[in-house]
């Protein structure tokens, strides 16, 4: 099993170009399920969940082309000869977000198998809105041996329009039942939907494929359902949680850097945090300068659905408060069990309780580096931002979690001048 071994304390200094995003492009690579035309993708990052999402729809029937051999991040895709309609455990259990491929199997091949997703080392994280809103849809769903078994009814054998009103707001359940949407008979209207960019994103795409949606990037999607979706070109948004990691790096380690290929607009509540912290941050339309030439001051946060800060930079910016002036709380409100890396960065000198949903961090002057383990994805980066700012040797171990949502985040920091080396 891979580790990273890292001597912290040297500031970063240089540019880093921020990859497409994971989130946005999960879902938009199980869209191609929705046509039997090509789907032409640019800006896909080069990462393990990717890869095991392109793993999962050619075991479909996808094929899969690189146009440009010396470009993994451009790619076509093509649903025309779906053999099976089948998630399996094996696939499903190593990445959640295959069930992203049930909407679109279901509406367009009319029926689907996935196998249930189990709970995670983050929370139990059900997928019961999901089977609800395609029930409420007109889909017959049984749950047998493990499996989520959809199909649609006879005679018209297709999902229909409906008004469905989320429990909660989801963002690979909005995702899902938009896809669904899209080629059912009617209009369906998708309330307290998920907000974040990454969905928006899909249903950018979605539109190129001629799909009718309206209400992007509200609560509120409106889908008019069309017989069949066709070909369309789509680059994925940049990497937002990817941004933020790296500007807690530099808050952490102190330096200067530059984020090129970003878009500093889905990052605001990050990005006013990291402010308070004492960050310098500078932005354009598609870059962020950020310079930190002090010891960070501690800042409370709350996690919450987009646009306020989200829960995928929970952890790294814990890692900033480890070694702040000051003591913040920290409150996480999307998943019950997302403080993992409280225990691991105790380890490396930080002063974190937790109390219920809340973590205190009290503020230590130095980290000691120290062995580590990653405990989920973003635990994992919290650590790495630690052991930057950490006196001495840091190793964290178990990084295939790292390697699930970063590409290559060890070479990006070397060129950030850190001094990190993968371990075989
Ligand atoms: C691939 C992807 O995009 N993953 C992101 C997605 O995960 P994911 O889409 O799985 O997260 P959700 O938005 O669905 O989860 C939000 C909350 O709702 C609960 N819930 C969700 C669905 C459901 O049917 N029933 C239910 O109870 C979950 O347990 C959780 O407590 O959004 C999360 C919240 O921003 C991010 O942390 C993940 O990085
Ligand atoms: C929790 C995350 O991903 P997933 O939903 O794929 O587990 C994440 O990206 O931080």
């Amino acid at each position: 099993m891979d580790k990273l071994r890292m001597l912290g304390g040297i500031p970063l200094k240089g540019e880093v170009v921020i990859a497409g995003a994971k989130n946005a492009a999960l879902p938009i690579l199980c869209a191609c399920l929705l046509t039997d035309q090509s789907i032409t993708l640019r800006n896909v990052p080069e990462l393990q969940d990717v890869r095991t999402m392109l793993k999962l729809l050619q075991e479909i029937g996808v094929t899969v082309e690189y146009p440009d051999v010396n470009d993994r991040t451009h790619l076509i895709l093509n649903a025309a000869n779906i053999k099976s309609s089948e998630a399996t455990y094996e696939m499903v259990k190593t990445m959640r977000a295959s069930i992203l491929v049930l909407g679109p199997l279901l509406t367009r091949m009319h029926s689907a198998k996935v196998s249930l997703p189990g709970g995670c080392a983050i929370g139990a994280r059900p997928v019961d809105q999901h089977i609800k809103g395609l029930k409420a849809m007109g889909a017959t769903i049984k749950i047998k041996s493990g499996y989520i078994q959809a199909e649609t009814k006879p005679p018209l054998n297709r999902l229909l329009g409906a008004s469905i009103v989320t429990d909660m707001i989801t963002v690979t359940g909005t995702e899902n039942l938009l896809m669904a949407a899209t080629l059912a008979s009617g209009t369906t209207v998708l309330e307290n939907a998920a907000r974040e960019p990454e969905v928006s994103d899909l249903a950018e795409l979605l539109v190129k494929m001629g799909a009718k949606i309206t209400g992007i990037g509200s609560d509120r999607l409106v889908i008019e359902g069309v017989e069949s979706l066709h070909s369309a070109e789509h680059s994925v948004i940049p990497d937002r949680i990817e941004a933020g990691t790296f500007l807690c790096a530099v808050a952490a380690a102190g330096g200067e850097i530059t984020l090129k290929h970003c878009r500093p607009d889905t990052l605001d509540a990050v990005i006013v945090k990291l402010k308070e912290a004492g960050l310098i941050v500078e932005t354009g339309s598609d870059w962020i300068k950020a310079t930190m030439q002090s010891r960070p001051k501690a800042v409370s946060f709350r996690t919450s659905e987009y646009p306020a800060f989200p829960t995928d930079m929970q952890a790294q910016l814990m890692a900033v408060n480890a070694i702040a002036s000051g003591s913040a709380s920290i409150t996480e409100t999307i998943f019950e069990n997302r403080f993992m890396h409280v225990q691991e960065l105790n380890r490396l000198g930080a002063d974190i309780a937790i109390e219920g949903n809340t973590a205190i961090a009290q503020g230590v002057e130095k980290l000691s580096g120290a062995i580590v383990m990653a405990t989920d994805l973003r635990a994992s980066a919290s650590l790495v931002i630690a052991g930057l700012a950490a006196q001495g040797e840091t190793q964290v171990d178990r990084i295939y979690h790292l390697d699930r949502g970063y590409d290559r985040m060890e070479q990006k920091l070397t060129l950030l001048g850190a001094n990190i080396q993968r371990v075989k």
